[in-house]
């Protein structure tokens, strides 16, 4: 079966974090269908680990590969649409899975010195899954010595990777607002406190963090991507619900951030007399590139591939990958995909030929990192 078809098949099974029951199934049953000798599987929750023996090993190269699809309902027309409702692979972790399985493939046909650490790993959008799979016994016992991993980028022509060393993504943390006032007839407002007024003067007060309490030369993202409220249009509303995310190039900038979105909140409880719960739900830390090796592999590429290599810049996306980084050395890029609708766009659509270039591209570096000595 090609590695295009089975992201096809990937792509009609959303599903969210740490439902990935059907998703981890496929792929165990692709396994299953390979060369035994040397394969180890452990399965994890949802997640799964795959270990390659190597012939000769002095070190276990991991790479990562996350699962879990959005609560978007998919716009693409596609023929492989989406058969979950209100569910899609809007992240190209189906473009992920089938790299991962197709490198699995090739190193189990062509097997070199050093062991392999593959890790299917559940709930990247949320709430995370890369660090509690850090913890497990598993990683424990198979921890690589170095790991990477990559993202599709839709703005990147197929046929190139865009990378940098140092900082590649940010901090994150999700941020969830519960407000509670009195509802009442929506013609004595004098009676009542408003929460779809008092949630409307919060997401605008939110934005002044940025403006006003970053130092303008460190960067941070507040995102409000939903606010729910109310029951009908003449009952004023009693309760209302304010969810989003903060992203900072720093630790300490998050803390910052927090601490004022705390004193915002109190002004709301105290200006529109109601109460206010505050949740900041998963934290994911930034992604940082580990120097000496992303070097070397953009070197690799750029000279033993065919393959372009961007030197991109830092951005705001989060990604729990971060936490493999902060303990194992290696890097994460991204992987030129090309499609006219971003990622977590109810149309993105990622030219399938990246798949093959991806797996082909990594097949050789990996073949490179395991049999050379350092
Ligand atoms: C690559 C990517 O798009 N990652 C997500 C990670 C989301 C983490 C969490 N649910 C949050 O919203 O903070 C992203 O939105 O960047």
């Amino acid at each position: 079966m090609s590695f295009v078809q089975i992201r096809r098949d990937l792509h009609k099974i959303p599903e969210l974090g740490f439902q990935e029951y059907k998703t981890q199934s496929y792929l165990l049953n692709y396994l299953k269908s390979l060369p035994q000798k040397r394969m180890r599987i452990e399965t994890w929750k949802t997640g799964i680990f795959v270990r390659i023996e190597g012939l000769n090993p002095r070190k276990t190269i991991g790479y990562r590969a996350d699962m879990d699809g959005l609560p978007i309902v998919e716009e693409t027309g596609l023929p492989f649409l989406s058969e979950h409702p209100e569910k899609m692979h809007a992240c190209g972790h189906d473009f992920h899975m089938s790299i991962a399985l197709g490198l699995i493939t090739h190193f189990l046909n062509e097997p070199i010195d050093d062991n392999l650490l593959f890790i299917f790993q559940p709930a990247e959008e949320g709430p995370g899954g890369a660090e509690p799979m850090l913890q497990s016994e598993i990683m424990n016992d198979w921890k690589p010595d170095m790991i990477l991993a990559l993202h599709i980028a839709p703005e990147y022509p197929v046929g190139s990777i865009a990378v940098k060393e140092g900082l590649l993504f940010a901090n994150t943390s999700e941020l969830f607002i519960d407000l509670t006032g009195k509802g009442g007839h929506a013609a004595y407002p004098h009676q009542t406190n408003d929460m779809v007024v008092a949630a409307c003067s919060l997401v605008t007060q939110l934005q002044t963090i940025v403006a006003r309490n970053v130092n303008p030369l460190d960067s941070a993202v507040i995102t409000i991507g939903k606010i729910s409220g109310g029951t009908v249009q003449n009952i004023i509303a009693e309760k209302a619900r304010v969810e989003g995310t903060i992203r900072t190039l720093s630790v300490e900038s998050m803390e910052k951030v927090k601490k004022r979105i705390l004193s915002i909140v109190r002004g709301i409880e105290v200006g529109y007399e109601c109460e206010a719960k505050i949740d900041f739900g998963s934290s994911y830390y930034q992604v940082y590139n580990e120097g000496k090796l992303t070097r070397e592999f953009m070197e690799y590429v750029r000279n033993d591939t065919n393959v372009e290599v961007i030197e991109c810049e830092k951005a705001m996306t989060g990604e729990d990958f971060g936490y493999m980084l902060k303990e194992i050395p290696g890097f994460m890029f991204w992987l030129g995909a090309d499609s006219r609708y971003g990622l977590h766009h109810s149309k993105l659509n990622p030219k399938e030929d990246a798949i093959d270039v991806a797996i082909s591209m990594l097949s050789k570096y990996i073949h490179y990192k395991g049999t050379k000595s350092e």
